[in-house]
């Protein structure tokens, strides 16, 4: 079941216009950096944007701005997510699924406060799904921070059936 709809979620994705996806992801972002959660943190961790995902572009440069900290993910030699405070978001090198990664030293996961999640669907209780390897499962396993997931309005769902590994949401942006 979670491989059919991560499919249709993920051709729905496709689908969707360049220029959507930035006002979108703008508009989303914007509205998230007057909340609390977001003034409160210092340390935040967000993601480089890949495949029409909710775009970080604007928002990892605010993060700069507002001087805090901004931590992105690396895919290490474990086939493991590692936290890596970036030193220069303007100095990045291609990683593992094409994916921008920053230059830096790993940060240890309690230290940050915030952690933007990419996925692929979410639904009502919090539960998400990705691309089905499960990276992000391990990754925030015992984290104690808060997790936010980050959607369109399509990408939520009533219903995932989570399994064991699936770690929930504390909040998920869209609208
Ligand atoms: N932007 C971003 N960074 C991230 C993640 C993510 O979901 N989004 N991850 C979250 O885990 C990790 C990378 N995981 C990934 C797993 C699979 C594919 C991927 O492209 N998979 C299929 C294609 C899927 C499709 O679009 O149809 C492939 O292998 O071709 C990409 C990233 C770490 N960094
Ligand atoms: N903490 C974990 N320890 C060991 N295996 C895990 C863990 N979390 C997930 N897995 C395994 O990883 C695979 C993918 O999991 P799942 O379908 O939940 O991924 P996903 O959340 O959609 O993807 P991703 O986190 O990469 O975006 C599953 O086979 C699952 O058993």
């Amino acid at each position: 079941m979670k491989n059919i709809l991560r499919k249709e979620l993920l051709k729905n994705r496709r689908n969707l216009k360049f220029e959507y996806v930035t006002k979108y992801s703008k508009e989303l972002f914007e509205n998230f950096i007057k909340t609390k959660e977001y003034k409160n943190s210092k340390i935040i961790m967000s993601y480089m944007s890949i495949k029409n995902e909710v775009d970080t572009k604007w928002f990892n440069e605010a993060i700069i701005k507002n001087g805090k900290k901004l931590v992105l993910p690396i895919i290490d030699n474990n086939d493991e997510i590692q936290p890596i405070l970036v030193k220069k978001l303007s100095k990045m090198k291609v990683g593992k699924y094409n994916i921008l990664e920053p230059i830096g030293d790993v940060i240890e996961k309690q230290k940050i406060d915030l952690i933007i999640v990419p996925g692929v669907g979410f639904d009502k209780s919090y539960n998400r799904i990705g691309f089905g390897k499960g990276y992000y499962d391990k990754f925030l396993k015992n984290y104690k921070g808060i997790k936010v997931g980050v959607a369109y309005d399509f990408q939520i769902v009533d219903k995932i059936d989570a399994d064991e590994y699936d770690v929930k949401m504390d909040m998920i942006l869209h609208f």
